[in-house]
């Protein structure tokens, strides 16, 4: 039996030839269907799924040509290899032309034609993965648009559109959640890259022992699991770009690593000792001052001087004036409204998690409203808390720094002397409607909203690691209940 079982359709005129080379298809394993004519094999391949089909060229009624121009107008997914006569080999170039993969002149051996199906089999099959790749690689979504009217998101366009040509590195600076990977993805799409690949790689939700894996790939037996050679995201995206989100995360011994593959586009896979050429545009993104981690040990500061050639700097929601109502009307479904308490409200909040936290508020919302209208008693705790405890309107201007001024400091335990006032009450422990995942919600963002955003810091402060921290904000994020202990 043959290591590939395959699913073939066999049409030729002959009978015996059919008989005999079914046989023997079905001796070695395969799945084999018999037509004796185009017309009894396209309905065969309207009923089911074939890997490979065998045509005979010389067919009267409908042709082999025939037969492979229609399984083109109708998209059958098929391996096609040809079976021919003497005399017609012009008739199989031409159906090579039109897509065919082989082609076997008669009389062939059995054992040939099974080995020549097979070769068809894997072709198809690589040329499946290829179309999954692609489909990873351009992630196949549409490209979100980079909403904003204010003055700084203006600016950060008319930025854009000068960075986007270049190809020289760009950094994205900004808190989490105001929009990086859209910005990212807009300087592509206005780059002569944009129907390249843009690939992507968030180094903080790595373990960082993958981190060099993912990035540059490695050799088959390099370590334990590394089963079969693999490139990595460096030669996926090359010809195109590549996203490194959270570079400020990328582990320290990783830093040269990354440096020489931007100096001279070099790079080895893991294990092996091949040097590889990509020719990739970077664009990174940090929600870290790298400055200070520089000054801190822990980032190289000749990559930053290589990362940061071009660097764009997002602005926290609370700073783009005008940007919260466009973006909340932008994201409410078509025929649904904001009550005017509920708007305003949002309109003032601080908004730690920015966007991405917004678009949250508002699914939620449309999710819990009556009527298609959204009012106070849809919104979330952090914001309905804000008018019913101060029985005004909340002050949620903003500082510079993104901390909010105008509210007593509630918090029994503020984090050190620089953060910010609180904004929201806390929740009252004790208070028997509460539930232990709201608590771990409420308390979780509110840390991270005190340390504005600084997602390590919070991780920090918190007692657990980062990447539990990124798991919980993903949880959250999704609507489901914090896990069960921190
Ligand atoms: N200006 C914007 N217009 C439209 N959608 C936006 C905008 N900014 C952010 N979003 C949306 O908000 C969500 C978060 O954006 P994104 O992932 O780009 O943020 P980020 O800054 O990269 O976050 P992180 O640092 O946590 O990775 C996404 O769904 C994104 O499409």
């Amino acid at each position: 039996m043959s290591q590939t079982a395959i699913k073939m359709l066999l049409v030729d005129d002959e009978d015996d030839y059919r008989r005999s080379c079914g046989k023997f298809m079905e001796r070695m394993g395969h799945t084999v269907r018999l037509a004796a004519s185009g017309a009894e094999a396209l309905s065969f391949l309207d009923r089911e799924a074939f890997d490979v089909a065998v045509f005979d060229i010389d067919m009267p009624g409908m042709s082999g040509l025939e037969l492979m121009q229609r399984v083109h107008e109708e998209s059958h997914d098929v391996e096609v290899v040809f079976l021919t006569g003497k005399g017609t080999i012009e008739a199989c170039v031409q159906a090579m032309q039109m897509g065919a993969c082989d082609f076997l002149t008669k009389p062939c051996s059995l054992a040939d034609l099974e080995h020549r199906v097979q070769l068809a089999q894997q072709r198809g099959h690589l040329k499946k993965e290829n179309q999954q790749l692609k489909a990873i690689v351009h992630r196949n979504r549409p490209t979100p648009k980079l909403i904003g009217n204010s003055l700084t998101m203006k600016e950060l366009s008319r930025m854009i559109t000068k960075v986007a040509p270049t190809r020289k590195p760009v950094l994205i600076e900004g808190e989490s959640g105001t929009g990086k990977e859209v910005v990212a993805r807009s300087v592509q799409q206005q780059s002569d890259l944009a129907d390249r690949p843009f690939v992507t790689i968030n180094c903080a939700a790595l373990p960082p022992q993958l981190v060099e894996s993912e990035l540059f790939g490695h050799q088959k037996g390099s370590f334990t699991g590394a089963t079969a050679d693999q490139p990595g995201l460096f030669e996926v995206a090359d010809g195109g770009t590549l996203f490194i989100d959270e570079v400020g995360e990328l582990p320290p011994a990783l830093q040269p690593k990354l440096l020489r593959v931007l100096e001279d586009g070099s790079l080895r896979r893991i294990g092996c000792h091949r040097e590889r050429k990509v020719k990739v545009r970077l664009i990174a993104a940090t929600n870290r001052d790298l400055l200070e981690e520089v000054q801190a040990g822990r980032f190289r500061e000749d990559l930053l001087y290589r990362i940061n050639v071009l660097t764009l700097n997002l602005p926290p929601l609370r700073q783009r004036e005008g940007d919260i109502e466009l973006l909340l009307h932008h994201f409410l479904p078509r025929g649904w409204s904001f009550d005017k308490e509920a708007l305003d409200t949002m309109v003032q909040y601080h908004w730690p998690g920015n966007v991405r936290q917004l678009i949250n508020v508002v699914e939620r919302a449309t999710i819990l409203a009556d009527h298609q209208v959204i009012t106070m008693d849809d919104l979330p705790r952090e914001l309905s808390n804000l008018t019913s405890n101060s029985g005004s309107t909340p002050d949620s201007s903003a500082n510079s720094d993104g901390s909010c001024i105008g509210e007593e400091t509630t918090c029994a335990d503020p984090i050190d002397e620089e953060s910010p006032a609180e904004s929201t009450p806390p929740l009252m422990l004790g208070d028997s409607s509460l539930k232990v995942d709201d608590l771990i919600k409420t308390h979780v963002l509110k840390v991270l909203e005190q340390l504005g955003g600084n997602k390590a810091k919070t991780a920090r402060h918190l007692g657990i690691h980062r990447r539990k921290l990124y798991r919980l904000l993903e949880r959250f994020e999704q609507g489901m209940p914090a896990e069960e202990t921190l």
